[in-house]
């Protein structure tokens, strides 16, 4: 098997006193879509954003364990965060372009990274949209405002704007919830494809989902993984009890 791409160790995670995580262990493989699956509350969002250090912007968070992204520790104080992020993009539940037009959405990450060459903007932003599977959709209007498309394009304008910065992982906490079945399975196509070239960890709450787009499965409860495998086992056959009762429906 190939080295983790990112990998979780004993990673506790506190908001002021309660205890949000408990020892997580996670490796992510390149090259896969990694499911995080679990009822509401029990940590998934949360361990999300400690992979690239998002909670951090939180008060009163207290990490302990590691987190290695190609084999470093992100939570050394050498840790540039500008660069992690770029490394380490994130897709919100809630599409949220900036409000200006779709080709400055694009470029905002390669402005501030100090690129001004058109031609080379130009590329980057019909590459990138290309990529996420909206440029049809966009290519005539790119200097319109990227809030007057509709949800499902605003979502993949969102995913454009991470994969203009050249990431190597890709963060989505529940992309597609906020969004109706047709645009929710273009972004699911859109993720296979991308796979070739990214890793994918997606928290969803949607169980067909996880099992159509995933490679592999965490299942969270109560702020520890239950269990973590092929996707396939873990619908079919997990080894525990938990798993079985929340994949077949019986709580959560
Ligand atoms: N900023 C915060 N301050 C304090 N507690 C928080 C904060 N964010 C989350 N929590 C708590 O941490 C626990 C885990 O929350 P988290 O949002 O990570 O769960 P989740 O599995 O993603 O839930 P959901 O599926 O409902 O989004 C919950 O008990 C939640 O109330």
């Amino acid at each position: 098997m190939a080295e983790p791409i990112i990998s979780a160790d004993n990673l506790d995670l506190f908001y002021g006193d309660f205890q949000a995580l408990y020892g997580i262990h996670l490796d992510f493989q390149p090259n896969q879509i990694s499911a995080l699956i679990g009822p509401s509350g029990c940590g998934k969002s949360t361990f999300l954003r400690c992979l690239n250090r998002m909670n951090d912007m939180i008060d009163g968070v207290t990490i302990t364990g590691t987190v290695q992204f190609h084999g470093e520790n992100i939570y050394s104080p050498q840790t540039n965060l500008v660069e992690l992020r770029k490394s380490i993009g994130m897709v919100f539940q809630q599409p949220n372009p900036f409000p200006f037009s779709v080709y400055d959405n694009i470029t905002y990450g390669l402005r501030i990274a100090g690129i001004r060459d058109k031609q080379k903007l130009d590329e980057i932003v019909e590459r990138s949209l290309k990529q996420a599977a909206v440029w049809d959709e966009v290519k005539d209007n790119l200097y319109d405002n990227a809030l007057s498309f509709s949800g499902g394009q605003q979502q993949r304008i969102c995913i454009a704007r991470v994969l203009a910065v050249s990431p190597s992982v890709i963060l989505m906490d529940e992309p597609t919830s906020a969004l109706d079945p047709i645009s929710s399975a273009k972004i699911e196509n859109t993720l296979l494809e991308l796979k070739k070239d990214y890793t994918i960890i997606i928290v969803t709450h949607n169980l067909q989902q996880a099992s159509r787009i995933s490679d592999k499965t965490a299942f969270f409860m109560e702020g520890r993984v239950v269990e973590y495998d092929d996707t396939t086992k873990m619908f079919v056959n997990p080894d525990e009890k938990q798993t079985e009762d929340y994949v077949s429906g019986r709580f959560g």
